[in-house]
This record gives C-alpha cells, sequence and structure tokens, in this order.
C-alpha cells in the first residue's frame, strides 16, 4: 500500500540563494518543489537598495530552470543609513516583501547590520506604518553572553522593546532555536510570525559537537539542547498559525564548511520536504504539515496560498544526493540521519 499526501504547493519564508555559480546550481533546488520564497539579502555587498533588490531578482529568474513557475519574494537588508522613501517605495510597487534586520556581527555576512537601533527608529516607524514585515536574525552579539543564550536574551534586550516602541510593526523571529522563542511568539498576536527551520526540528547541540565536531551541523542560531527542539517540533506540529516554515537553507562549500573557522549554515533545500514529512508523522501529525509548509506564512504576509499542489508519496527510503555540485565547490546536503520514506511525485 501506498500511502500518498497532496498539499498545496509549500513555500519557503527564508532562503539564502547567494549569487554567481552557486545561485544556479541551488535555485532549481527550492524551485523543484516550492512556489516561492523570502530571498535573503545577506550578499557580499548585499542587497540594500530597490536598485540592488531588482538587480537581484533578475539574476535569480535568469539561474532559474526553463518552464519554472518560481517566484523569488525579494527582500532589503537594513542597514544604518537604509533611506525609509526607497524602501517604501520598493514596498508600494511590490518589488520587495519585507525587510531584513541583522544584528551586526550576529552571522554570516553580517557586518553592515544594525549596531545602534535608535538609528533605524525612522525606518521602522515607516514600515509600520505601511505594513511592511520585519523579518529579524533574533542574537544578541554581546561576546559577554552565551551563545546558547544570544535568542532569549535579544527577545527580552531587543526584540521586546522595538516592538513596544514600533506599535503595529509586523515581525517575523526567523528560524526559532528556543522554547523562549516559541512562548514570546506564541503570545505576540497576529502581528508576530516565525520561522521554524527543518534542520532545528531534526538536531540538537549533540549532534554538533558529542562524538567529535560536525560542521555540517553548524548554522546559526546554533541547535540548542534537546528540550528546545522538543518544543520547536510541538510549535511547527501544532497547526498554530503564528508559526510557519523558513528553511534557512544557508549552502556553503565544503572548502568553507571544513575550515579552523568554518562557515555557519545548512544546506537543506534537497530533502527538506521528505524530512518534514518523516518528523511530521513521527509526531502523529501530517494533517497539519500544510499549515506549515503551505497556509500560515502566506496567511501572515498576507498573500493567497498556492493553488497548484505536489503529492508526496510512502515507500522504500528515498534516495537523495548526499550533496550536490556547483561552480563554486561541492556543497554538502543535510543529513537527517534517518531514513525518509515521503517524496514528493513528479
Ligand atoms: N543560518 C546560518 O547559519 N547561516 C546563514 C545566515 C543566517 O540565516 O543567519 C547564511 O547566510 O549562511
Ligand atoms: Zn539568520
Ligand atoms: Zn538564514
Amino acid at each position: 500500500m501506498t500511502d500518498t499526501l497532496t498539499l498545496r504547493t509549500p513555500d519557503d519564508w527564508h532562503l539564502h540563494l547567494r549569487d554567481g555559480a552557486m545561485l544556479r546550481a541551488v535555485a532549481p533546488e527550492t524551485a523543484r518543489h516550492f512556489a516561492r520564497a523570502i530571498i535573503m539579502p545577506n550578499l557580499v555587498p548585499p542587497v540594500v537598495t530597490a536598485a540592488d533588490a531588482a538587480a537581484y531578482r533578475d539574476r535569480i529568474m535568469a539561474a532559474l530552470p526553463e518552464g519554472s513557475q518560481f517566484t523569488p519574494l525579494m527582500t532589503l537588508y537594513l542597514t544604518e543609513e537604509t533611506d525609509p522613501e526607497d524602501l517604501a517605495r520598493a514596498y508600494a510597487s511590490g518589488l520587495i516583501t519585507a525587510v531584513k534586520l541583522y544584528p551586526a556581527g550576529a552571522t554570516t555576512n553580517s557586518a553592515s547590520g544594525v549596531a545602534n537601533f535608535d538609528k533605524v527608529r525612522p525606518v521602522l516607524e515607516k514600515m509600520a506604518e505601511i505594513g511592511c514585515p520585519l523579518c529579524v536574525h533574533g542574537e544578541v552579539v554581546d561576546s559577554d553572553i552565551d551563545i546558547f543564550d544570544r535568542e532569549a536574551v535579544f527577545i527580552e534586550r531587543v526584540l521586546d522593546p522595538i516592538r513596544r516602541a514600533t506599535p503595529g510593526l509586523r515581525v517575523v523571529m526567523e528560524h526559532i532555536t528556543t522554547m523562549q522563542g516559541v512562548e514570546y511568539a506564541a503570545e505576540g498576536g497576529p502581528e508576530l510570525g516565525a520561522t521554524i527551520t527543518t534542520h532545528h526540528l531534526v538536531i540538537n547541540r549533540n549532534h554538533i559537537l558529542a562524538g567529535g565536531i560536525k560542521p555540517h551541523y553548524y548554522c546559526l542560531p546554533v541547535a540548542k539542547r534537546e528540550e528546545h527542539r522538543l518544543a520547536l517540533r510541538r510549535a511547527a506540529a501544532s497547526g498554530d498559525p503564528t508559526f510557519f516554515l523558513g528553511t534557512d537553507s544557508a549552502p556553503h562549500t565544503d572548502a568553507n564548511k571544513l575550515l579552523p573557522c568554518g562557515c555557519a549554515g545548512c544546506f537543506t533545500a534537497t530533502n527538506t520536504m521528505s524530512i518534514l514529512a518523516e518528523v511530521f508523522e513521527q509526531d502523529g501529525a501530517l494533517d497539519r504539515l500544510e499549515s506549515f509548509t503551505s497556509l500560515n506564512g502566506p496567511k501572515f504576509y498576507g498573500l493567497p496560498a498556492n493553488e497548484s499542489t505536489i503529492t508526496l508519496t510512502k515507500g522504500d527510503p528515498v534516495a537523495y544526493p548526499d550533496h550536490i555540485d556547483t561552480g563554486d565547490g561541492t556543497v554538502t546536503v543535510f543529513d537527517p540521519m534517518m531514513p525518509l520514506h515521503w517524496q514528493v511525485a513528479d
């Protein structure tokens, strides 16, 4: 007996496509199963202006396979110099869907991010006025705060004060990794959403550090204790519209991952839907997979859910590549350390 599961085509509300040869290699991996994705702007140099976003969107469209229906939803990288009027025009024209806040130094290519939050006050006020969502990498960067506490401390010291000072600002807590993140998001009302990645549903910090260091499981925010992973699993499977999929699929070449100071990021675009179906089935929540991957995100962003569908079928363990080749070098595909039985039918 084959089990089948038909869902509205999923969207990815947090995705890194990079640029150049890497973009050309990874864009088809997402476009195969996803209709839309929020495209992260942390290129070098970052996507700061409307003109940058328009040019990047063109490069993404050119990298898609012939006939692809995939739509990139563009974002701007918030800096202390961001011009509120440029942003407002880009949002009104439909060129951008959101703006991304990186605390300076928090993660990959975040050097141009925000150090002094007072400097972006006028931009945040403009965003609240026009309804443009702010996607937030929620970690403090203080060297005296333990890396495993940086998300919880950010919520208290930065996120909550920003939200209180900016009524009406719509915020997405990106890639939450803690029970504090789950709780804060769940209580935040309709103006607050949260993305959860595929890999944070699978790994805890032991997978990175026990029995030898595993660079391919290192990402930011870093995976936390098991109790936090379980809180994320419950949130993802709850059907609560606050929570939706943002894979944070973040390709780095193996050469850049396997270094004394290796890059942060897990590449999950290739096998995300198989992993999620396995995880939701384990949690007895297959009937809520569609909410997480295909309904809650569009609802938060005020976009229609996709009309098209995908069908997953269950059978013998699925074969998927352990890496993809790019013009820049190989990229390892996230290994969920368990057989996957669901695959997206062609
Ligand atoms: N998640 C990661 O570990 N890395 C992301 C950056 C980010 O999303 O913070 C990247 O761009 O590589
Ligand atoms: Zn991030
Ligand atoms: Zn990311």
